[in-house]
């Protein structure tokens, strides 16, 4: 990274690493160049790491590799000292699309999960009821996905996951099918229910202000091949409880988003035309 204010070095809140990432490389059919390429990182837990990086240098497919929909070349991954290769509930995923049941009420999509791993019925009202409060969506238990607007339909997919308990969570630009306003309240909630739960979350964006805003860490990814830049400490994450809205009035909010925009921009310069 180039210019002026200088990011310090992550310190992690936890010694305990619930994803580790080892030498990782991919290519994808026959390309010559890796779409991953050596790639090395240790998430602990309570993290809540931005990936932050141009379109197509290869995000989606690191979180694919992680969550085990994706076989790497070379590497491994590991999920709380075992060895990951294929999907399981250790893991829980929001994609960008919220991917509910679309025939099951908002609170049996969150039981469904619940019921795969066998928890008896009680246990499951109490988890159910914990995770609909958690995401404002109390009122909406026995609606079905289509009689929800976008925001709530994402707040569902992030109650389903919460509730399974998965030991790490990634998602994959959660919020950017979402208008601006949506969006905005989407990230306050996350901020929220992190706060609270503080599990590892692995979150994926393009956005600069998204990563800011919400993240403990930024790790920036560059193209061809996808390889990490820069792993550092989000300078405006606060222990104390700040909105989105206080986040973007504190006085380095401009430059730090500016910062990271110039990086971006100069990673673009990479991508294969
Ligand atoms: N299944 C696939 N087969 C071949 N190439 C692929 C496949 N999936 C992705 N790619 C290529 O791999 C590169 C990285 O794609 P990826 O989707 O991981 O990037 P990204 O950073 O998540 O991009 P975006 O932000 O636009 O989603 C791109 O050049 C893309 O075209």
């Amino acid at each position: 990274m180039s210019g002026k204010p200088n990011p310090s070095a992550y310190i992690p809140a936890s010694a305990r690493k619930m994803i580790e990432v080892k030498d990782l490389s991919l290519r994808y059919g026959a390309r010559e160049m890796n779409i991953l390429e050596h790639i090395n990182l240790d998430i602990y837990e309570n993290d809540f790491v931005c990936i932050l990086g141009p379109s197509g240098c290869g995000k989606t497919s690191l979180l694919n590799v992680i969550a085990g929909f994706q076989t790497p070349d070379s590497g491994e991954v590991i999920i709380d000292g075992i060895r990951h290769a294929k999907p399981g509930p250790d893991v829980g995923v929001v994609f960008q699309q919220p991917n509910l049941f679309p025939w099951l009420s908002i609170e049996n999509n969150i039981a469904f999960g619940l019921k795969m791993k066998k928890m008896v019925k009680k246990e499951r009202k109490q988890f159910i009821a914990h995770y609909l409060q958690l995401t404002g969506l109390e009122a909406a238990a026995k609606k079905l996905p289509y009689q929800l607007s976008g925001g709530m339909k994402q707040r569902a997919a992030i109650a389903r996951t919460l509730a399974t308990n998965p030991k790490v969570i990634l998602m994959d630009e959660p919020f950017s099918a979402l208008d601006a306003l949506t969006r905005a309240s989407m990230q306050n909630h996350l901020l929220q229910i992190w706060r609270k739960e503080k599990k590892c979350i692995l979150f994926i964006t393009h956005d600069v202000e998204e990563a800011l805003l919400l993240g403990t860490r930024i790790i920036l990814m560059k193209p061809n091949p996808g390889s990490l830049s820069a792993d550092f400490a989000n300078p405006l994450f606060r222990p104390e409880n700040r909105s989105i809205e206080e986040i973007k009035t504190d006085r380095d909010f401009h430059q730090w988003s500016a910062r990271l925009l110039t990086d971006i921009r100069s990673f673009k310069k990479l991508t294969k035309k």
